[in-house]
């Protein structure tokens, strides 16, 4: 449904991704792994159109535009909690677009605010100011917004952290269940078990890919060493 084809990114002189090819499709549920600073964060902001400065090609399939059918949940820490909003209109923002109302919620809108607080099991706390809420809660609105949205590409930024470990399991069935259903559904993550448990394709990248495919493909003690060892970090064009 979407890939990347031999795509570079650098910010500066800093090379954070380096000719990767990748690609993810309908109905699957892939996990981005890597450590800190392996470009992780890189390769799926390149997938929502948020990095104009790459070279390569970020492709989709006809019918797969990357307007209005990406739903993208971004690290909870990159957003600013202080806003004053409520649990609701967090999650409504998944169909009217970001703050300032691009349009006027219909019923329709209503009724899939709502369906999506109740399956993230937040819809009690719709009311609540979204800065009185503990770390695992904000996650589940930030799922909520997503789910909102309907999209075909749900691309979701490290999404069990700061989250218990029944939600993460309960977390990880709802997004399972939403590549069941046809998405493709693309996680960004430290943890490497509940990825090998769960998705159907794992991508192991350092600055570059180190291996993608099942986890029974992947998942060697050849390609972790390759991952998690420290020697791909910190390259620059000069070093290279
Ligand atoms: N806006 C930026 N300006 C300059 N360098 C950046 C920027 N964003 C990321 N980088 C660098 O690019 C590299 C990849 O960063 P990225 O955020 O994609 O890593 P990551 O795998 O998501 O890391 P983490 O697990 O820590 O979230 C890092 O070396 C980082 O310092």
């Amino acid at each position: 449904m979407l890939g990347v084809e031999h795509l570079t990114v650098t910010y500066g002189p800093q090379v954070a991704l380096e000719d990767a090819t990748v690609r993810f499709e309908a109905g699957q549920f892939s996990a981005i792994i890597g450590p800190n600073g392996a470009g992780k964060s890189t390769l799926l902001r390149t997938l929502v159109g948020l990095l104009p400065d790459h070279a390569g090609a970020v492709q989709f399939d006809p019918g797969h535009t990357a307007q209005g059918c990406i739903s993208y949940v971004p690290q909870q820490q990159t957003l600013d909690w202080a806003f004053p909003v409520t649990v609701w209109d967090v999650a409504m923002m998944g169909r009217t677009g970001r703050l300032g109302w691009l349009r006027w919620p219909g019923r329709k809108d209503r009724e899939l605010v709502q369906a999506a607080l109740r399956e993230t099991g937040v819809y009690d706390l719709r009311h609540r100011h979204i800065g009185a809420l503990s770390g695992g809660q904000r996650q589940r609105v930030l799922l909520a917004r997503m789910l909102a949205r309907r999209g075909h590409l749900l691309l979701l930024d490290e999404p069990l952290t700061g989250v218990d470990a029944a939600t993460q399991e309960s977390l990880m069935a709802l997004l399972r269940a939403e590549a069941n259903r046809g998405r493709a559904v693309v996680m960004v993550t430290h943890d490497l078990e509940q990825a090998r448990r769960w998705c159907d394709q794992l991508v192991l990248i350092n600055r570059r890919i180190i291996a993608a495919g099942t986890p029974e493909q992947v998942y060697t003690p050849q390609n972790i060493e390759a991952t998690f060892s420290s020697s791909h970090l910190g390259h620059t064009h000069a070093e290279a």
